[in-house]
């Protein structure tokens, strides 16, 4: 498969401090790289010499890209229009208004947003503002797009709406995200890249763990639930508490409505 973008042993420094060294990857389009690293690691700075914001002081960046979608940890604060006002303008930059417009309403559907189409962005939350960047930057359809902390401030619902979409780009995108530490959006990763080591890995079980769900239910007087394993369970008097993997949560919820327990609340881990 075609590299995306390959950096040759980038380093930078900034105002007479070297930020990062020694680092080293290649993507292509089934790549999904997760930058990790620690406060001021130089996260963001390596995501803007990627972008062709910030040259490397040292090394090679070689990218073999038609656009880069790149969205920035923070909204521009000065924006006065409204949502959907400004993804029409943002795409007329880059085509034609009337091929977006039907895009625009799909990802805003999907992300939720419909009902702020005509709220300023000024006046939207964080993750409102984070949805709109990352639609913007879908809509220029890049090969590469590089998100900075892009779950960061958002609510659980917000953050599984982006990593449904992040997913369903994998293998046409090649995504590279930043984040301090791992998280939900860390089992999309398929190669791992510590800043402070330079050091790359390809993502195994440890980091790429499966999504858990809990749920919670009332067991109907008498039932004894001895076909589910200790660990996996937390009991309460009549209510419980079940821990099981996503995949198998609709077996479990199947299991447990057959035996009349109630489904109290179903919870992502
Ligand atoms: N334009 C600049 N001028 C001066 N210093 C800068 C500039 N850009 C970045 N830095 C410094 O470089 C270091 C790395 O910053 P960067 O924002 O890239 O880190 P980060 O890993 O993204 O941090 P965070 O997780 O806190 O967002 C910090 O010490 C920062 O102050």
């Amino acid at each position: 498969m075609k590299v995306v973008v390959e950096v040759t042993d980038v380093g930078k420094v900034i105002g007479g401090r070297q930020i990062f060294e020694h680092i080293s990857f290649s993507c292509t389009r089934d790549t999904i790289l997760f930058v990790r690293g620690g406060n001021g690691t130089g996260k963001s700075t390596l995501l803007k010499m990627l972008a062709g914001i910030y040259e490397p002081t040292a090394g090679e960046v070689r990218r073999q890209t038609k656009y880069i979608g790149y969205v920035p940890e923070h909204f521009p604060e000065d924006i006065r229009f409204k949502v959907k006002e400004y993804l029409l303008l943002t795409a007329s930059f880059h085509g034609t208004v009337k091929d977006c417009e039907a895009r625009i309403m799909e990802y805003m559907d999907l992300f939720g947003l419909s009902p702020f189409e005509n709220k300023p962005i000024a006046a939207c939350s964080k993750g409102t503002k984070q949805k709109v960047g990352i639609i913007q930057a879908l809509l220029m359809e890049p090969d590469l797009l590089l998100l900075d902390e892009p779950l960061t401030g958002l609510d659980q619902e917000s953050q599984e709406a982006i990593i449904r979409l992040l997913q369903s780009f994998c293998g046409t995108v090649a995504i590279i995200f930043t984040a301090h530490e791992d998280g939900p959006i860390t089992e999309l990763a398929t190669h791992v890249l510590q800043i402070e080591t330079g050091e790359v890995s390809t993502v195994g079980q440890s980091v790429r763990r499966k999504r858990q769900k809990e749920i919670h239910i009332m067991i109907p007087a008498g039932e004894k639930m001895m076909f589910i394993p200790a660990g996996q369970i937390e009991m309460n008097g009549r209510t419980a508490v079940i821990t099981v993997e996503q995949d198998s949560s609709d077996d479990m919820l199947r299991k447990l409505l057959g035996m009349g327990c109630s489904i109290l609340e179903v919870r992502n881990k």
